[in-house]
């Protein structure tokens, strides 16, 4: 299925009729799909080209040395996850997958410093770390002004997120699905779920195999051109419009037979503000026909919640 594509050189044009177009794309979007596919995103080709060839790199290192950076006190929030440790919330099978996450980096003294464990160093690939710093903030970028976008669809003030998000608890994750070496028992790489932070925006070419679930339960393939990025909204976004924009149910299906012997890569960027913005539903999104959905919650008391909920934290 092709989702809807937004430019967001339209939003930042810097002429109004177009950034108000954008914003009701965008908006319109998040209300029927979820799902968005973004051209001009800002993320530095030669940078999607430099994370992905490191990330493979990382991930073909033997499996004793990845583990050797897997923290489990950690809950997986940062350095290496192996395969088959993550399920999706309320399923018990496994996903067939391995990962590394990589967190924020706070620079200017901000309290918020405290609260992050370090970033783990991955000595073995060159540039990694630095690589990762560098996407880490470009994708911050890109979600800052999508979400000003979205503070505008929803009536607020257009730079409501802006300080939530600065030295916020993002996640870059890459991840690696292995070639599949024998009849899987499940025909599913990565169980159907919703993303937990406010918005995720999903880099590469590898990105065959992601379905979504539209509102009449169908699973159909979500496709997007090599120079776009794919951004969808998160529980986080959907809790606060009171289920106003949706955070739509993803999963990752395995390739046809002829495809098992490859291996699928993504980078998905977990945007997440800081762990004192409220998600109370706002204001603008309660009325009589949509009565307030949630208890009120904290960013972070909510993540807390989820990070228990798929087993990765106990
Ligand atoms: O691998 C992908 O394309 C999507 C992964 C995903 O949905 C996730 O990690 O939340
Ligand atoms: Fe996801």
């Amino acid at each position: 299925m092709a989702i809807p594509v937004v430019n967001l050189a339209d939003f930042l044009s810097g002429d109004p009729q177009l950034k108000q177009q954008f914003v009701e794309q965008l908006g319109k979007a998040y209300e029927e799909t979820g799902f968005v596919a973004v051209k001009n995103h800002g993320i530095p080709d030669d940078l999607i080209s430099d994370i992905y060839r490191q990330v493979q790199q990382f991930f073909s290192l033997p499996t004793e040395k990845k583990k050797q950076y897997e923290i489990p006190e950690l809950a997986g929030q940062r350095g290496y996850t192996s395969f088959g440790r993550e399920h999706a919330k309320g399923s018990d099978a496994p996903d067939l997958k391995e990962f590394y996450q990589h967190g924020q980096t706070v620079e200017d003294g901000d309290a918020s410093k405290d609260e992050y464990p370090d970033n783990v160093q991955i000595d073995e690939v060159p540039g990694f770390t630095d690589t990762f710093n560098k996407a880490y903030r470009a994708f911050e970028k890109s979600g800052k002004s999508l979400l000003q976008a979205i503070a505008l669809y929803l009536g607020l003030d257009e730079h409501y997120f802006d300080e939530p998000i600065h030295n916020g608890n993002s996640i870059l994750r890459a991840i690696h699905y292995p070639p599949i070496t024998q009849e899987p028992k499940s025909a599913i790489r990565a169980e159907q779920h919703e993303d937990i932070n406010l918005i995720t925006l999903l880099v590469g070419a590898s990105a065959d195999g992601l379905q979504i679930l539209t509102k009449q339960g169908d699973w159909v393939g979500v496709t997007s051109l090599p120079e776009q990025i794919v951004v969808n909204v998160g529980d986080m976004l959907q809790r606060l419009t009171n289920n106003r924009l949706r955070s739509t149910t993803h999963r990752v299906v395995n390739p046809p037979r002829e495809f098992w012997h490859t291996s699928r890569f993504s980078i998905p960027f977990f945007l997440h503000p800081k762990s004192q913005m409220s998600l109370a539903c706002l204001e603008s999104c309660i009325d009589p026909g949509h009565p307030k959905a949630y208890p009120d919650a904290t960013a972070g008391e909510y993540l807390d919640e989820r990070l228990r909920e798929i087993g990765l934290k106990k």
